[in-house]
């Protein structure tokens, strides 16, 4: 028969108790430590044989082969969410000891857009923030950025028709990664609810929490301006006034949250795009992005989809786009699976020139995890 466990413990002893785990976590911490710290020297040893080579410090397709191997290694009890956190920053850190990257994004700070590049880029970079879209692209392509955030579609709005526009005008830049930003928007105001008499935010804002606003505040008149970071600092300035901005903006400009996740939808997500001047190295889990033009003859878009299905390459994304340099002329943007190295995607690609007026590769990229998968 099994003895029966004393499990009554004085308070003297609870607290050796308490000491002695203290003394392991300390102990792991320091090692923990040594071990950050000779993870970043092979880093910085990487970095110079990358600058021999020619290379650049930041590789996405590497930083996901990191991150995947550490999530099928990972057993817990830690949350996945903290692992990605961790090696988030610990990545960050890394390019920081070969070089500071600098990332151009849509301003003001806590925009989704910094969000976002926050998300994949971590706090070890110079953030560099411009007042438009096409201000990312230019920074990007006079190399004042070496990389840029620049929204792409949002799950509800679609299209964000500045960045298309600036593919079209600025094909020298590429698609080097992906970024996934679930999207929850919060009811910002330091007055009651009763009190609100306008709502600010980004039209796209406005437009993803239209019925929980119409429903909630249907006295409250509806204002766009440039960012909600933007409508957030408002709240500041006018009495009687609300904004539909982030966590993060309520935090950084003392705000009360009066309602949080007003989105209309449960799935709200922005897709981004890190933009640069070269693409992303092959992963076998990629994805293709391009823009082609096609004649006005019947079948003529039949004719490029059939490519795709003919190849078994799933497309994930479609949109046509007015041209703006001829009326009635069309540039469709596309996104599948696979990398432009991948034999099925050369011979679409290939396929493609013969159908297409012009075709057009944007880049090949690892595809981007959810940030809450
Ligand atoms: O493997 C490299 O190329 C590194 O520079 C190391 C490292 C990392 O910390 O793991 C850092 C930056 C790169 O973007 C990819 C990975």
């Amino acid at each position: 028969m099994a003895r029966k466990v004393e499990t009554h413990t004085t308070g003297e002893e609870s607290e050796a108790h308490l000491q002695a785990l203290r003394a392991q976590i300390d102990k792991l911490d320091l090692q923990i430590l040594e071990l950050l710290n000779k993870r970043a020297s092979i880093a910085t040893q990487i970095g110079k044989v990358k600058l021999n080579q020619g290379g650049e410090v930041f590789s996405a397709a590497r930083e996901e082969e990191v991150l995947a191997n550490v999530l099928a290694a990972h057993k817990g009890p830690l949350p996945e969410v903290t692992i990605k956190a961790i090696f988030r920053e610990l990545i960050s850190g890394s390019r920081a000891v070969q070089k500071v990257t600098r990332i151009a994004f849509l301003g003001p700070e806590y925009s989704y857009s910094h969000l976002a590049a926050l998300q994949r880029f971590g706090e070890a970079v110079a953030y560099n923030r411009t007042g438009s879209i096409a201000a990312v692209f230019e920074e990007v392509a006079r190399k004042h950025a070496d990389y840029g955030v620049v929204p792409l579609e949002n799950s509800t709005d679609g299209r964000i028709a500045d960045t298309l526009d600036m593919f079209i005008r600025m094909p020298q830049i590429k698609i080097c990664a992906e970024i996934r930003l679930r999207v929850h928007h919060h009811l910002l105001a330091n007055c009651q609810q009763t009190e609100i008499r306008r709502v600010y935010s980004k039209a796209q804002a406005l437009s993803q929490c239209r019925n929980w606003l119409s429903k909630n505040l249907p006295h409250a008149t509806l204002h766009e301006v440039s960012s909600t970071a933007d409508a957030a600092r408002l709240v500041l300035s006018e009495p009687n006034v609300a904004a539909v901005a982030s966590r993060q903006a309520a935090v950084r400009y003392g705000i009360n949250i009066l309602y949080h996740n007003i989105e209309d939808s449960p799935f709200n997500e922005t897709r981004f795009a890190v933009i640069g001047l070269t693409d992303s190295a092959r992963t076998g889990h990629d994805k293709t992005a391009m823009m082609f033009q096609i004649s006005h003859t019947p079948g003529a878009l039949a004719d490029v989809l059939v490519i795709f299905k003919a190849q078994k390459i799933n497309l994930t994304w479609i949109e046509s786009f007015p041209y703006r340099e001829a009326k009635g002329e069309y540039v469709f943007f596309i996104d599948f699976d696979g990398h432009r190295e991948d034999p099925k995607v050369k011979r679409a690609l290939a396929a493609m020139e013969e159908v297409c007026d012009s075709v057009h590769v944007l880049g090949s990229f690892p595809q981007a995890r959810a940030d809450d998968e």
